[in-house]
């Protein structure tokens, strides 16, 4: 004690010059400690997020999260859904943050009044590497105005517009199911199925390099949203000594140069005397010579680099997804049965499996459990108290919530890890289970490729079915003319074939 109280003393007699080396990493190791201490006593008792229930370390340091998301591969998610097993609904997953698992808060958190404001958070958006880009947007106000600007395109109305170039693909699928049907080999149905919207779905191996290019560009995304500064390190690194590094990122960081070259082209000859109006006349305009001519952004909002990030988001988002007379779109979407199996599959293959983060700048959000939630957390909300709590989370706090928590949750979907699409048969039961159809998200950043991923799957799933009704072997027990060996089909419509219990309710 009294060596301290002397340290101390001759740290308020000493001068800068008259430091010693010794002495001044004394000193710098002081403040450090000072400093952590500060920062330790803050995040656990003074924070506003201090009386957040949940475990003490992850309130402390966010290397909690790193090593469930990163050393454990992506755990976190599970871990938080244990977490709020122990605390309750509302719990603390790092120093910043505040899980909610009240299903019913979701539209609280991601509403559709585009007033009340929601920003994305760095940590979330950098991982991307196109900051530049809609989803890496985190400011409210200016990713209204960039989703303003390409929101259309994406319409219900122009999706469906689009239904002659998906059936195009999906002939193109089908043609490769039953080539691949006669030889009776497995077949990488995740690679096919990314390119089922691209002319990659005729090469012999679905160019597969690309789709692990893709994936492994998102797997390190949990990396680099812990080590940001790591993005454009890899960037900048020659392509030669990334490929011995990793050579499925080369290829996504050559993917990416391919479409900043390209929208550079577009860009180049729209700005020409004779190119101002060439893209009236060419037989496929894309999005972007739209983009360029749009009167919607300013200018800094069209630059070829900024454009080129949203290119490369469109075109990752594009890729992870899911036969003879054509039948319009919104007469399948009419199809109970189909829209059933389609909304059954979305909510069990996931989507986006980690959480979706938010901070509100303007507005204390209340957070009290509702009626679903006391059923989900009966023995977490025991008292009165417990049930009656309302927590305030004042303006600037992150916070978050997970789809697949929500999709999952046994009070809404009962037996929520079987396949039941009778689940959705009946108005009712359909617009009660909608509101918790959470896999694009809600609200003001709603999954912009929605409608877009929702026709390629009723177009796919449709002609699949028409062709062989869900047989055994998709593809096989086919003539060479590619029709179905009619015994066995009339077989299946009796029922007699192994796995053909179920009719075409569509
Ligand atoms: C089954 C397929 C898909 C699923 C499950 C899915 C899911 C999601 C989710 C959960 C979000 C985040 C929403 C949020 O942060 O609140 C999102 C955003 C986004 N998605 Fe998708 N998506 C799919 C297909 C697509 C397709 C095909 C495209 C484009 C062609 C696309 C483009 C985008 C874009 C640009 C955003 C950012 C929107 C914004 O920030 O305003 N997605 N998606």
């Amino acid at each position: 004690m009294a060596s301290t109280t002397a340290f101390l003393t001759r740290l308020t007699t000493i001068t800068f010059s008259s430091l010693t080396q010794p002495l001044l990493i004394m000193f710098l190791l002081s403040l450090l400690t000072l400093y952590t201490v500060y920062i330790a006593i803050y995040r656990l008792y003074l924070s506003p997020l201090a009386d957040i229930p949940g475990p003490r370390l992850a309130a402390l340091t966010k290397w909690y999260e790193f090593y469930y998301e990163v050393i454990l591969h992506g755990q976190y998610t599970f871990k938080i859904i244990e977490l709020h097993k122990q605390y309750g609904p509302i719990i603390r997953i790092n120093p910043w943050e505040v899980h909610i698992a009240d299903p019913d808060f979701h539209r609280v958190l991601l509403p559709t009044n585009t007033n009340r404001r929601r920003h994305r958070t760095p940590f979330f958006t950098k991982q991307f590497g196109a900051d530049e880009s809609i989803v890496a947007t985190n400011d409210h106000d200016l990713h209204k105005l960039r989703r303003s600007a390409v929101g259309p395109f994406f319409s219900t109305q122009n999706t469906r517009a689009l239904q002659p170039v998906i059936e195009e693909r999906v002939d193109a699928l089908l043609a490769r199911l039953r080539e691949h049907g006669k030889t009776k080999k497995d077949i990488p149905l995740n690679m096919m199925y990314a390119y089922s919207a691209t002319s990659y779905v005729e090469d012999p191996d679905f160019r597969a390099e690309i789709t692990n290019g893709i994936l492994t560009g998102s797997n390190y995304g949990k990396i680099f949203q812990h080590f940001p500064f790591l993005v454009p390190f890899l960037a900048s690194i020659p392509p030669g000594m990334l490929a011995a590094i990793s050579p499925f990122y080369r290829t996504f960081l050559h993917l990416r140069a391919c479409i900043t070259a390209q929208i550079g082209e577009i860009e180049k000859s729209l700005r020409s005397e004779e190119g101002k109006n060439a893209h009236l006349d060419i037989p496929h305009p894309t999005i972007f010579h739209s983009f360029v001519n749009t009167e919607a952004l300013p200018p800094i909002e069209k630059s070829v680099p900024r454009i080129a990030q949203e290119g490369q988001v469109l075109l990752r988002e594009a890729i992870p997804d899911d036969a003879n007379e054509p039948v319009d779109l919104a007469r399948l979407e009419q199809l109970p049965y189909l829209r059933a199996v389609i909304k059954e599959s979305m909510r069990l293959s996931v989507g986006a499996s980690g959480r979706i983060t938010r901070v509100a700048p303007d507005e204390t959000l209340r957070f009290k459990p509702s009626k679903l939630c006391l059923q989900c957390y009966p023995d977490q909300l025991k008292t009165t108290e417990d049930k009656e709590k309302e927590w305030l989370l004042p303006p600037g706090t992150e916070i978050s919530m997970t789809s697949y928590q929500i999709t999952t949750n046994p009070e809404i979907f009962p037996d929520p890890h079987a396949f039941v699409p009778e689940r959705w048969l009946g108005k009712e039961n359909e617009m009660r289970l909608d509101k918790y159809m959470t896999v694009f998200g809600h609200g003001a950043r709603v999954c912009l490729g929605m409608q877009l991923a929702y026709a390629e799957m009723y177009l796919m799933l449709s002609k699949m079915w028409r062709v062989w009704e869900g047989g055994p072997q998709v593809g096989g027990g086919e003539d060479e003319d590619g029709k179905e060996d009619v015994e066995e089909k009339k077989g299946r419509r009796d029922g007699r074939t192994v796995g053909s219990g179920e009719k075409n309710h569509g």
